[in-house]
C-alpha cells in the first residue's frame, strides 16, 4: 500500500512513519478491538493521517455510527462506498473530505477498506450480540436488563442536575382475553403493532421498553405539566386511527409518576406499578398521573 500524495491539501498530511507497511499496520491497529465504535474510530484517524479527510460516518442497516465530524466551510466533497464482505452486506462509509480526491488517493482509500472489512464485521457481530442481550426479541424495543442500565444511570444523573423525568407504565387492556379469543399468534402481532406505535409517538429524547408480557415502559424527559396526558392522549388517538389494533378493540391503562430524588430503580417501578394499578382499577382507557409536578416532592 502505498500512501497517496497528490494533491496539495494531501501533501499537508502527516507522512507515514513506520517500518511497517502502511496495510499491515492498519490492520494491526482494527484489530485491537471488538468494539464497532473503536474500530472505526481508528479506521478514520488512520485515513485522517494521510488525507484531508473531514468526516465518516458508517450505517449498517439503519443503523447510524457517525464517527468523525470536522466539516467547516464548503469546499468539501462526499462520497459513499458500500461495503461486502464474502458477498455478506456490512453497510454504508460516507466520506467527506476536504475538496476532491485523485484517482490514487481513491486507490489508496479502496485498499484501506479491504483492511477494514473483517475487523469491522467482527465488530457487528460483536454488536449484534451485546444488542440481543438488551432487546426484547418479539418487539426489538429495550429489554428489563437495558432499563435496569439506563434507570441506574438516569438516577445517577438526577442527583446532580436539574434535568426531570417520568415513567410512564403501559398495559394492554385484557389482553389475556384477546390471547384465548385469537390465539398467541395473533397476540404477538398486536405487541409488535403496539411497540411500533409507541415508537413513533414519542420523542428521540424518551425511551421506550418492553417491561415484560404486555407491560411497556416509557422515560419521559422533561415532562411539563401536560406532558403526561399528552402522550396517553396522543396513543389513545393512534390506536384509534390503526386498523389493526382499532379493529380488535384495543386499548391500554397507563401509570406514571414523577422520578423523584429520594427513588431507588425498585421504589421508582414499584410507584409505577401502584399509579398503573389504580388506572386499571378505574380503566379501561385511563390513565393515572400526578395531577401537578408541586406533588413530585
Ligand atoms: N401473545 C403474547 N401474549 C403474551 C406475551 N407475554 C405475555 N402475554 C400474555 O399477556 C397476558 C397478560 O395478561 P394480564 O396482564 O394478566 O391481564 P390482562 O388480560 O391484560 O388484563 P388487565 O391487565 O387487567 O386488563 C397473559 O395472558 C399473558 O399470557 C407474549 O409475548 N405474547
Amino acid at each position: 500500500m502505498t500512501v497517496p500524495t497528490g494533491n496539495k491539501a494531501a501533501n499537508e498530511q502527516k507522512p507515514l512513519v513506520s517500518s511497517l507497511p502502511a496495510s499491515e499496520q492498519l490492520l494491526k491497529e482494527l484489530q485491537t478491538s471488538l468494539n464497532i465504535n473503536k474500530v472505526l474510530t481508528i479506521f478514520a484517524q488512520f485515513i485522517s493521517r494521510h488525507l484531508p479527510l473531514k468526516a465518516l460516518s458508517f450505517c449498517h442497516h439503519q443503523e447510524n455510527f457517525p464517527i468523525l465530524n470536522q466539516v467547516s466551510g464548503h469546499e468539501h466533497e462526499t462520497s459513499l462506498s458500500t461495503l461486502y464482505v464474502e458477498q455478506q452486506y456490512l453497510g454504508e462509509l460516507t466520506y467527506t473530505t476536504q475538496g476532491r480526491l485523485n484517482s490514487s488517493q481513491k486507490n489508496w482509500m479502496k485498499s484501506c477498506e479491504q483492511q477494514l472489512l473483517y475487523p469491522l464485521r467482527n465488530a457487528l457481530l460483536h454488536h449484534e450480540v451485546c444488542n440481543q442481550a438488551v432487546r426484547d426479541q418479539l418487539t426489538n424495543l429495550g429489554n428489563r436488563v437495558l432499563l435496569e442500565e439506563v434507570l441506574a444511570q438516569l438516577l445517577n444523573v438526577q442527583e446532580r442536575s436539574d434535568l426531570q423525568y417520568a415513567v410512564m407504565l403501559i398495559d394492554l387492556d385484557n389482553f389475556q382475553q384477546f390471547n384465548q379469543n385469537h390465539g398467541h399468534t395473533q397476540g404477538d402481532k398486536v405487541l409488535i403493532e403496539f411497540a411500533h406505535l409507541l415508537r413513533e409517538q414519542l420523542r428521540s429524547c424518551d425511551q421506550l421498553f418492553r417491561f415484560g408480557g404486555d407491560e411497556f415502559l416509557i422515560i419521559v424527559a422533561n415532562p411539563d405539566e401536560s406532558a403526561l396526558q399528552l402522550i396517553f392522549r396522543r396513543l389513545q388517538l393512534a390506536i384509534s386511527d390503526n386498523c389493526p389494533l382499532n379493529s380488535q378493540n384495543i386499548s391500554c391503562c397507563a401509570g406514571a409518576v414523577m422520578v423523584k430524588p429520594a427513588h431507588t430503580a425498585d421504589s421508582l417501578l414499584e410507584d409505577a406499578r401502584q399509579a398503573l394499578l389504580l388506572a386499571k382499577n378505574k380503566g379501561p382507557n385511563y390513565l393515572e398521573a400526578p395531577l401537578s409536578f408541586s406533588q413530585t416532592g
